[in-house]
């Protein structure tokens, strides 16, 4: 064996997982309003049913099933037009109890279904904070990326010193004078970072948490990005590695580097959001917006190998899979995780990643 495959099997043996028990929580996060596409809610109990609970006690852990975080339904308001076409802070309640946004420059109101969103966000950050506090290992299964806002500040909140390693084809980092969809779910990770300049309806309930910071942020997988996304992505300071970083240095070098970077050392929680579109539509085809030239299935099994080896990732958003789109996949001989036949391809590399992050080595 060379040197450098001993040399990494020595420092991986040296850490312990010291900050959750041997236990998932998994909450499951059915909010598709950050998006365009149906389909996006069911990819929790595509999940379940293709065999979660097998999987995660197949490799050794204990898991609690919280089930479904509520998502909130948008009300009706005496008074529609105003919320959406004034960006104004919430003055008063109407006659069904809602708050209206009143004509100022203070609210943003163009992001589309932020109500949704908003309300529900809370929710999820509770439920998040709930089960980060047993001191379990917490896998949220959304649902689009549009989750992450709550589940990494609910994070950045349990855990001081928290770091984040965001896997996507996108940045996510849009702010809304800079989107191109107005769907929220390209800009969680510039609200986690603070980067908005006016307020977002329907969450003041975060405003006054602590929100991370850009050194703390590692982006890997980058390939389609927004014109001024590019530029934000630059001026944030966030520590950033595109598909041709990959290319050029290897996954290997890539993640070493990364974490090396956010973490130098080596001693903090890390948070991971994982999009299924980083993995190239070869291996996960069911998901929105598709970019070719993505992660291979050795590539992402590698990275999510590497950072459970540090045996400090305590929680992992899991998004962006559309069991609606998915396509028929065939048994192999090296399938060993107990997998339900029917599983579609990437459903189950859905499970294959979950099980990789708890620690499950491909031989
Ligand atoms: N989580 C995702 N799939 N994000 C895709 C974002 C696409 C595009 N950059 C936008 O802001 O609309």
């Amino acid at each position: 064996m060379s040197k450098y495959i001993e040399e990494y099997k020595k420092e991986i043996q040296k850490s312990k997982n010291i900050l959750v028990n041997k236990k998932v929580s998994i909450i499951g996060i059915p909010l598709s309003e950050g998006q365009d596409l149906e389909g996006v809610h069911l990819a929790c109990d595509d999940l379940r049913r293709l065999g979660l609970y097998d999987v995660i006690k197949s490799v050794g852990w204990d898991y609690e099933d919280v089930g479904d975080v509520k998502i909130e339904k948008k009300k009706m308001h005496s008074n529609e037009k105003k919320i959406l076409l004034n960006g104004n802070g919430p003055e008063k309640n109407d006659q069904n109890g809602c708050v209206e946004y009143e004509e100022n420059n203070i609210y943003y109101n163009d992001i589309k279904n932020i109500e949704v969103i908003g309300k529900s966000s809370e929710n999820i950050f509770k439920q998040c904070d709930k089960e980060l506090k047993k001191k379990n290992f917490v896998l949220n299964i959304g649902g689009d990326h549009s989750i992450a806002f709550a589940t990494i500040l609910s994070s950045v909140h349990n855990y001081e010193n928290l770091k984040l390693v965001w896997i996507d084809a996108h940045g996510d980092i849009n702010v809304p004078e800079t989107s191109p969809s107005m769907n929220y779910h390209g800009m969680p990770l510039a609200h986690a970072l603070n980067l908005f300049k006016k307020k977002v309806p329907y969450f003041e309930w975060a405003e006054k948490l602590k929100h991370l910071k850009p050194e703390n942020v590692a982006l890997i997988g980058i390939r389609d990005v927004d014109e001024y996304e590019k530029i934000i992505i630059k001026k944030s300071n966030i520590h950033y590695y595109s598909m041709f970083d990959i290319d050029k240095h290897g996954m290997y070098n890539i993640c070493k580097n990364a974490l090396q970077k956010i973490d130098p050392d080596n001693n903090s929680p890390i948070h991971v959001s994982l999009d299924i579109d980083s993995i190239d539509v070869l291996y996960a085809p069911a998901t929105g917006t598709l970019a070719k030239g993505g992660l291979t299935y050795r590539e992402i099994h590698l990275l999510l190998k590497m950072l459970a080896d540090t045996k400090r990732v305590v929680c992992m958003d899991l998004v962006e899979y559309n069991p609606l789109m998915d396509v028929k996949d065939k048994k192999l001989h090296c399938d060993s995780l107990p997998i339900h036949a029917d599983a579609t391809v990437t459903g189950k590399l859905c499970l294959e990643m979950i099980a990789r992050i708890l620690g499950n080595d491909i031989a």
